[in-house]
């Protein structure tokens, strides 16, 4: 974090300790270096750097390690008449075999593979989730919000890759990973 935002009256400024992992004030005129506010400065200020010190080591940490806390996907699902609810703004009540269900789904997965055309257009015109309004995005998700199957696709992605068919008890879906 540039110390500049927490420039402070006096040539004072704040910065981490990583031996005692905690906020000091360093004077870079006189080069003194001290745990406490030092006079006419708010201590408060020590609090909302080692606020905003620890949320930026947590955004790093989480971009460099391949497991990432959260996600955000596009996807395109197809259901049958034995998903949970066998109904969709698309059809009021869906009759079509697992069977059918997975041919419509490669057909749309050849298509996207050909490059005619991206998975959130398809998913505008022939999703069978309520997301097709949103061009079939679902927004950030962490682990424990989404059926498991669904979970563990999204989370095996990455950024800009497209899953094959994945079968939860909605239908069967081809997911692609945005963030
Ligand atoms: O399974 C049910 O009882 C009904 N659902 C669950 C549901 C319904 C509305 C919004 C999200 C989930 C669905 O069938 C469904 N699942 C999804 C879904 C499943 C996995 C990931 C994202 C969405 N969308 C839908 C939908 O109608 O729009």
């Amino acid at each position: 974090m540039s110390s500049s935002e927490y420039n402070l009256p006096g040539g004072w400024e704040l910065r981490w300790s990583r031996s005692r992992n905690l906020p000091y004030f360093y004077n870079r005129t006189t080069a003194e270096s001290r745990w406490q506010a030092p006079e006419g400065v708010d201590p408060s200020v020590s609090v909302k750097f080692q606020q905003d010190y620890e949320k930026q080591r947590a955004q790093q940490d989480e971009q460099a390690s391949s497991l990432p806390k959260r996600v955000r996907v596009t996807h395109l699902l197809v259901k049958h008449a034995d998903s949970r609810r066998p109904s969709s703004w698309r059809e009021t009540t869906i009759v079509r075999t697992k069977d059918e269900a997975l041919e419509r789904l490669n057909g749309f997965q050849a298509k996207i593979q050909s490059g005619d055309v991206k998975l959130s257009d398809l998913a505008a015109s022939e999703s069978d989730c309520s997301s097709a309004k949103k061009n079939g995005d679902l927004g950030f998700f962490e682990r424990g919000q989404m059926q498991p199957e669904f979970e563990r696709a999204s989370f095996a992605l990455q950024i800009g890759e497209t899953s094959g068919p994945v079968w939860t008890d909605s239908g069967v879906h081809l997911i692609h990973r945005t963030g």
